[in-house]
């Protein structure tokens, strides 16, 4: 058996109000999934769930074959082997690092609580802090500290509610990969709660993006980006805008931006009008195209430029070009479409 966690139909209410229903998902033993989402949608919810600090309504939850919640089966959360890891750090302040990370092996002999706990701050780099208290360390050392506490007891399963929130973007960059290297090389099977997207990319082998309670897609980052399961997805994923388009064949849809012809077949026939998704890297500068947009804004990224472009019809995209080709607002200039992942909705 590979599946070390499986949510089935699941549902979760706050004082009868239904908060999540129907949920299914699957984590294999040393994958590293992850839920992002908008805000409210349920999120923190479902660790809760699956931590045992929310029982079901219905569905079950089951953890290396065994259920551990269900309408009728609550394990406690310190039967559950499963680790937890806070935006907040939730450190004890009065423990130094060494006594935090040995607190959840209150059940070895004293000298074993310590060595487990150095070995944990050696693989986070922060033995030499170990005699610290955690106010005397920076916002990153103590996540450190508290992933160090988490995994100590060896746990099967962790769970990462919002860790790198209060850290800044490129603290939370390279945390976010330290941390992915560390599950990977212990094995240990990890959810991480997001809503960065980016972030969830980075780390993450499967991705569960929810909207209301509802799992809308559970897939790679890949699959999410270059082939998203409804309009949600599309524009929740990345960047991009509609068109509307017609089909004309089953790979090909006619657009104002030209002829369209992806790499995947759609069922409907031609004639159906569509929807069809145009990503900012698949509007790319063409000087012997016909087809031309004006600039109506531009936004400087370093390495490259994202300019909002006006077509002909009043239809607005975006292209990123690379920033050494610098344009103005206002300016016109010639693109081609350059779309090997059609993605299209029916209207
Ligand atoms: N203890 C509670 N009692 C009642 N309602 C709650 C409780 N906790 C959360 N909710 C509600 O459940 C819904 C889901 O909340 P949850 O915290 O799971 O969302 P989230 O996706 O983690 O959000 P965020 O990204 O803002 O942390 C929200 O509408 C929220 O108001």
């Amino acid at each position: 058996m590979t599946e070390l966690l499986e949510l089935n139909e699941i549902e979760c209410q706050y004082e009868g109000q239904i908060v999540i229903s129907g949920l299914n998902l699957t984590l294999r033993k040393g994958d590293i999934g992850c839920l992002l989402g908008p805000s409210g949608c349920g999120k923190s919810t479902i660790l809760r769930a699956i931590a045992g600090f929310l029982p079901l309504s219905k569905g079950s939850i089951s953890l290396r074959g065994q259920t551990i919640s269900s309408p009728d089966t609550l394990w406690p959360p310190e039967k559950r082997k499963i680790g937890m890891v806070f935006q907040d750090y939730a450190l004890f302040p009065h423990l130094t690092v060494v006594q935090n990370v040995a607190f959840g092996l209150h059940k070895h002999p004293k000298k074993a609580q310590f060595q487990q706990a150095l070995k944990q701050l050696e693989l986070v780099d922060l033995k030499e802090l170990a005699n610290r208290y955690p106010h005397e360390l920076s916002g990153g050392q103590q996540q450190r500290v508290a992933l160090a506490r988490a995994l100590a007891p060896e746990p099967d399963l962790i769970l990462l509610d919002e860790p790198f929130s209060n850290l800044d973007a490129e603290l939370r960059k390279s945390l976010s990969l330290n941390v992915r290297d560390i599950l990977k090389q212990l094995g240990t099977t990890a959810i991480l709660v997001t809503h960065d997207q980016h972030e969830a990319f980075a780390m993450s082998d499967a991705v569960g993006v929810l909207k209301d309670g509802i799992v809308q897609q559970w897939d790679t980052p890949f699959n999410l980006y270059h082939e998203p399961a409804n309009t949600f997805i599309a524009t929740f994923i990345g960047q991009g805008s509609f068109i509307p388009g017609k089909m004309k064949n089953h790979d090909t849809i006619v657009t104002e931006l030209g002829e369209i012809q992806g790499n995947r077949a759609y069922q409907w026939e031609s004639g159906t009008a569509v929807n069809v998704l145009i990503r900012p890297d698949d509007i790319i500068l063409d000087e012997h195209s016909q087809l031309t947009a004006a600039i109506i804004n531009k936004t400087f990224a370093g390495t490259s430029t994202l300019y909002r472009l006006r077509l002909g019809s009043g239809t607005q995209i975006e292209s990123l070009l690379p920033s050494h080709q610098d344009y103005y607002v206002g300016e016109q200039i010639p693109i081609r479409v350059a779309a090997d992942h059609l993605i299209a909705f029916q209207h």
